[in-house]
């Protein structure tokens, strides 16, 4: 009897899921970026849970984003956003998509760095742009010139986003694009840091 077995094909999800162990998959970028979107849908394609760190602030203080920016002001945020993270990030495998702010914030970055592998959706300005006007959710935005300070944001922010492990281009493509392209990026880094 022919006792060759056929090789397994495994799927791009299954390769990334593989990849990423029991490690969490953390989305850092600009606000608009598709971190909330992509993430959970790359959650989906994982098998894996998702949380997204606003709405877990949102849910354990009863108050919106907003509402804790106009209140509190952003250095209790920031200090609410690193004790979530440090607590979302204890176990894994999940999908955690941060707000934008969080990888800048020293705290909370150590926090991801230590406890995922991150993802930097990449996009350029008339990209986020065009997704942000829409909604005035994004207290950092309520500025007399919000495309400007879009743009500030990009500058002071990129370079820090750029230590992320993996990066993907955001662009005007379908999400399920976007969701392959980081699944790709993850089974990519695994081969690469194989001997
Ligand atoms: N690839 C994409 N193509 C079109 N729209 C997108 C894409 N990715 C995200 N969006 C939309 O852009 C908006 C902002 O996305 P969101 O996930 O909230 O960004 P973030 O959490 O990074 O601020 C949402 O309305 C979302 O549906
Ligand atoms: O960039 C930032 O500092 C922020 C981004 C927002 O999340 P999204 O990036 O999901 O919009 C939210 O956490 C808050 O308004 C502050
Ligand atoms: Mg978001």
């Amino acid at each position: 009897m022919n006792d060759v077995t056929e090789p397994v094909s495994e799927t791009l999800a299954e390769r990334a899921k593989l990849a990423l162990g029991r490690r969490n998959l953390v989305f850092i970028g600009l606000m608009g970026a598709g971190k909330s979107a992509i993430g959970r849908l790359t959650a989906q394609a994982l098998g894996i849970p998702f949380v997204d760190s606003d709405h877990e602030i949102e849910r354990v203080s009863r108050m919106t984003v907003s509402d804790l920016f106009a209140t509190y002001g952003e250095e209790e945020f920031r200090a609410l956003e690193a004790r979530v993270l440090k607590r979302l990030l204890r176990s894994g495998p999940r999908v955690v998509s941060t707000g934008g702010g969080a990888y800048i914030n020293e705290r909370s970055r150590r926090h991801i760095k230590k406890g995922g592998l991150t993802v930097w959706l990449n996009a350029d300005l008339n990209v986020l742009w065009e997704r942000v006007n829409k909604r005035d959710t994004r207290p950092l935005l309520k500025t007399e010139n919000p495309k400007q300070t879009l743009e500030n944001l990009m500058r002071a922010r990129y370079p820090i986003y750029a230590e992320a492990d993996l990066t993907v281009l955001s662009r005007d493509v379908k999400k399920e694009t976007m969701v392959e392209e980081v699944l790709a990026a993850i089974a990519d880094h695994q081969k690469a840091q194989k001997p």
